[in-house]
């Protein structure tokens, strides 16, 4: 009803706002958008590929109803940066870097940003629907 829409707005709000400021980030930049697939084999390694742009794309479209629906798909973006960059070379230590740059970005903001009564709202949208 209208009080559960008011969370969930409020919801997207903060998510969308994250996600910009991320977009922003110029360290990012590698993470705006999905990974070209002529990049060889990409979808061979990456079973789930994720992208900031493709979180923003998901926020409009309602596909979170919580935090922790949002931070499954963001961590993707670092994991599977992660998972397809483990060589010594400098771009795949570059790459590295910046991803776990992205999880500590995302896990601080959340952290020092989200409204626990705004979570807690979500969470009882979730347990009841
Ligand atoms: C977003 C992401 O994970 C990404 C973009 S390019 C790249 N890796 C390379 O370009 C090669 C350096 N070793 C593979 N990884």
């Amino acid at each position: 009803e209208v009080q559960e829409e008011d969370v969930l707005r409020k919801l997207r709000l903060f998510l969308r706002n994250i996600t910009e400021r991320l977009i922003l980030d110029c360290r990012f930049k590698a993470f705006t958008k999905p990974v070209d697939i002529e990049e060889e084999n990409y979808l061979m390694v990456i079973k789930k590929p994720m992208d900031l742009s493709t979180l923003l794309t998901n926020i409009d479209e309602q596909k979170y109803i919580t935090v922790g629906k949002f931070m499954a798909d963001a961590d993707l973006i670092w994991k599977n940066a992660l998972d397809y960059n483990p060589d010594s070379d400098p771009m795949d230590r570059s790459i590295r870097r910046r991803a776990c740059a992205l999880k500590d970005v995302i896990r601080t903001i959340i952290r020092d940003e989200l409204n626990e009564d705004l979570e807690r709202a979500c969470e009882e949208i979730r347990e009841s629907r």
